[in-house]
């Protein structure tokens, strides 16, 4: 399988995911910078990693929704491609339009940067397939604007599509029905905010990432 990582300026994720990827799959992934017009050519899955892109000017994720090497993001959704979007990079999807919903400052108005309980809400996907529905995992959080809220038809539709994959235990930003991460309608582009490629070697202080990881190439590889 083939993968590719995006790079914003003030990305600083992008290396992290990039190992990540290539632990798992056995082949670096493509590197694509924000000014690129075009993703490589068969590529199944596209990572729009965490950072501080653009210095978090207007909103998170603002700016790098308007780079040029988004339309064909949104171009690779809509042929169904898989998609992660992990911190930054979920505030980006959201600011592109390919995921619903808004990422508001922390409710308590503080940068948290620590390991997270999460729940994992749903296994139908492929990124969620390799756990079991209510299994808990930890990854890394770091950020100020990860507070989740949407209106009460998306509210609606997410829980009732089952596209809420995973949750906090103990709700560290606000973030509306503890969402820490959600699924597309066609549950092929997932956005989070914790990081699963932050904590994917023991000698990181834990090793729930590299399940993540291995689980989503393991779907793929099988595709
Ligand atoms: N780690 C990150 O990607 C941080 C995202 C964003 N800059 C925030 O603090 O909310």
């Amino acid at each position: 399988m083939k993968t590719a990582v995006i790079t914003f300026p003030g990305s600083n994720c992008d290396r992290d995911m990039q190992v990540a990827l290539e632990r798992a799959t056995g082949k670096a992934p493509v590197q694509v910078w924000h000014k690129d017009t075009s993703l490589p050519d068969g590529v199944d899955l596209v990572s729009v990693p965490g950072g501080f892109s653009f210095g978090d000017y207007l909103r998170c994720g603002a700016i790098a929704a308007r780079a040029p090497i988004m339309d064909e993001l949104v171009k690779f959704a809509e042929r169904g491609g898989l998609i992660l979007g992990v911190c930054n990079g979920f505030q980006i999807l959201i600011e592109a339009g390919l995921l619903p919903g808004a990422l508001m400052r922390n409710a308590g108005l503080k940068y948290v940067c620590k390991p997270q309980a999460l729940t994992v809400a749903t296994a139908d996907s492929a990124f969620t397939s390799a756990y079991a529905k209510g299994e808990t995992v930890t990854y890394a959080i770091a950020h100020h604007d990860g507070n989740y809220i949407a209106d009460d038809e998306t509210r609606d539709r997410l829980s009732g599509e089952d596209r809420i994959a995973f949750t906090y235990q103990g709700n560290p930003n606000g973030s509306m029905d503890d969402i820490a991460g959600i699924l597309s309608d066609n549950r092929r582009v997932l956005g989070m905010m914790p990081h699963p490629e932050r904590l994917n070697d023991p000698q990181l202080g834990g090793n729930d990432g590299s399940r993540f990881f291995e689980g989503l190439t393991g779907v793929l590889a099988s595709v």
